[in-house]
């Protein structure tokens, strides 16, 4: 039998985001290679806030540990490019596309030196996969509030799968904008990145409110409800329809 590593460990994980109460409470979670985990649950019960604090973008109570270390270690921006947030909303981003993915760049290219690799950080195949998820590229220098959802929506995650940096990619759903086609196009090309052994994607946290969808690319399938995370063995389906 294979042992399959571990990626991302949360021990005791609490999130309050300033409020009186937990809106996650004491969450244990083990995330390992292979894994694509559908996070599901009601609107509200704190699927993002859980996404986000895996991001370091909360702050939280517990621990969070990468490969056995903690966010920090790595530096905070160089952990975000391997634990790589995609925001449900990307037009609430500050400048353009190609701005997010100049920043992203420079530190792959400082990662890629840390690891004494001589590997040229490829600007163009974010722009390519979008092209193939049908955005052109003039779209790239728009500035993200003058995109539409779908359209910002596939350049966020071209631009995380394409720098080839993220390991573990934390997505808040992520076609919800999409149309049913390219949805499926996007979902078969994650899909595929995960099963690829020379891909740096490892894990994907997936949010979504399909139990379809769920039930298509999910290996894991967690429900967040009263705070606290619960494993089943299959996509939960609402009114069990
Ligand atoms: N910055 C914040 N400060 C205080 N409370 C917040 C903040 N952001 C979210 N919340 C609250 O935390 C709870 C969880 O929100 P979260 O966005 O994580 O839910 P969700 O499960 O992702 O919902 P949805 O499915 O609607 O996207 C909600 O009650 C929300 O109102």
């Amino acid at each position: 039998m294979s042992i399959t590593a571990t990626v991302l460990e949360l021990e005791g994980l609490s999130c309050s985001l300033g409020s009186s109460h937990d809106i996650l409470h004491d969450i244990s979670l083990t995330i390992r290679e292979g894994d694509i985990l559908i996070l599901q649950g009601k609107s509200g019960c704190g699927k993002t806030t859980l996404l986000k604090c895996l991001a370091h973008l909360n702050v939280y109570d517990g621990i969070i540990l990468f490969h056995g270390q903690t966010p920090k270690s790595y530096g905070i921006p160089n952990y975000r490019t391997r634990v790589f947030y995609v925001p449900q909303r990307p037009s609430l981003l500050p400048g353009t596309p190609r701005d997010f993915l100049d920043v992203i760049s420079k530190f792959a290219a400082q990662q890629a030196r840390r690891k004494s690799e001589s590997k040229l950080v490829e600007l163009r195949v974010p722009i390519d996969i979008s092209e193939q998820w049908g955005v052109t590229e003039d779209l790239w220098d728009r500035k993200w509030a003058e995109l539409s959802g779908g359209e910002s929506q596939r350049i966020a995650l071209a631009a995380a799968v394409g720098m080839n940096t993220a390991e573990i990619l934390l997505l808040d759903e992520p076609t919800s904008a999409l149309d049913a086609e390219t949805s499926l196009q996007v979902e078969k090309y994650l899909t595929r990145q995960i099963a690829d052994r020379s891909s740096s994607m490892k894990a994907i946290v997936w949010i979504t409110h399909s139990a379809e969808q769920g039930g298509r690319v999910g290996t894991r399938f967690i429900t967040v409800a009263d705070g606290g995370c619960r494993e089943a063995d299959g996509p939960f389906v609402p009114n069990g329809h």
